[in-house]
C-alpha cells in the first residue's frame, strides 16, 4: 500500500491475564480507506476497535495518527479523531439532538468541522423527528442509524465501526454503506455480513492471525485516499473520547 499512513498500527497486543486474544496486529490506513474485520464469534473484533480509539488499556504495540502517539496528541483529542461506533444498541439520556449538542460541547470537538447532520439522517431513511425523541423510544435500528449520523456529522478521520448494520434490514444496511461509503473518513468496519465487503470494496484483515486481502473487483470508487482538508492532517481541536464513552456507558 502506497501514500501516508493516516492510523498506523504496529504490533498491537491485547490480553486479560495470561490470556491473549489480539497478537501482534499491524496494518496501515490512509484518507479514504476503508478495511473490513472479520473473524469468528469472540476473536477480538470489538476489543480491537475499542484498542484503536484507546478505550481500554493495551497490553503492547504502538498506534499512531499522522506518525503522533495518543500520548502526545492527548486521547480526548485522539478519539475526536478515531472514534468508535458501539455495536451495542446505545441509550444515554434525553434525545439525539440534546446528546449531538452535549457531544459538540467536549473542549476536543469545539472549533471543528461538522457534517449536515439532517441531511445525514435523511440519507439513512429516517423522518427528521427521530432526532427529538427520547432513546428510549427509538427501535435498535433507528438508533442505530441515528447514532452513525451523529457520528458521521462529527467529522472524525476514522470511524471504528462495530457491526454498524447489525439491526438493519437491507434496504437500510444499503443505504448506510452509501452513506459511510461517502463520507470521508477512513473506515475500520466489523462485520459478520460477507457480501458488505464485496458490495462496498476495500481490503479485509481477519482475525486471529490479521491477515490481509484485498478486493480488487469492487474497489471503493470513493475519493482518492489523499489527506483531506476537511479533516485536518493535524487536528487542531480534537476529537474525543468524550463522546465515544458517552455512547458507551
Ligand atoms: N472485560 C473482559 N474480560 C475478560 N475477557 C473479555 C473481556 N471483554 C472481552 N473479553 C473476551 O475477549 C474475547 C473477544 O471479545 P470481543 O467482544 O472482541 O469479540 P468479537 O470478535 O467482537 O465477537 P462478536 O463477533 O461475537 O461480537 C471474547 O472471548 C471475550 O469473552
Amino acid at each position: 500500500m502506497s501514500g501516508a499512513a493516516l492510523l498506523e498500527v504496529q504490533g498491537l497486543r491485547r490480553s486479560f491475564g495470561d490470556r491473549a486474544i489480539i497478537h501482534e496486529v499491524s496494518f496501515r490506513v490512509r484518507y479514504g480507506d476503508i478495511l473490513f474485520v472479520k473473524g469468528a464469534s469472540g476473536v477480538g473484533k470489538s476489543l480491537l476497535l475499542r484498542a484503536l480509539a484507546h478505550l481500554d488499556p493495551i497490553q503492547g504495540g504502538k498506534t499512531l495518527l499522522n506518525g503522533v502517539p495518543p500520548e502526545q496528541l492527548g486521547v480526548p483529542k485522539w478519539r475526536t479523531q478515531v472514534t468508535y461506533v458501539p455495536q451495542a444498541r446505545v441509550q444515554p439520556k434525553g434525545t439525539p439532538s440534546e446528546f449531538y449538542f452535549t457531544a459538540q460541547q467536549f473542549a476536543a470537538q469545539r472549533g471543528r468541522p461538522r457534517g449536515d447532520l439532517p441531511a445525514l439522517i435523511h440519507e439513512l431513511g429516517l423522518e427528521q423527528g427521530v432526532l427529538n425523541q427520547p432513546w428510549t423510544e427509538l427501535s435498535g435500528g433507528q438508533s442505530q442509524r441515528v447514532i452513525l449520523a451523529i457520528c458521521v456529522a462529527l467529522k472524525p478521520s476514522v470511524l471504528l465501526l462495530d457491526e454498524p448494520t447489525s439491526a438493519l434490514d437491507h434496504e437500510s444496511a444499503l443505504r448506510a454503506e452509501r452513506v459511510l461509503k461517502a463520507c470521508g473518513a477512513a473506515l475500520i468496519w466489523v462485520t459478520h455480513d460477507d457480501a458488505q465487503p464485496e458490495r462496498v470494496g476495500g481490503r479485509i484483515i481477519t482475525l486471529p492471525l490479521g491477515t490481509m486481502t484485498e478486493i480488487e473487483a469492487v474497489r471503493s470508487t470513493g475519493p482518492p485516499a489523499l489527506e483531506n482538508p476537511a479533516h485536518g492532517a493535524a487536528p487542531d481541536g480534537p476529537l474525543v473520547g468524550a463522546l465515544t464513552e458517552v455512547v458507551v456507558q
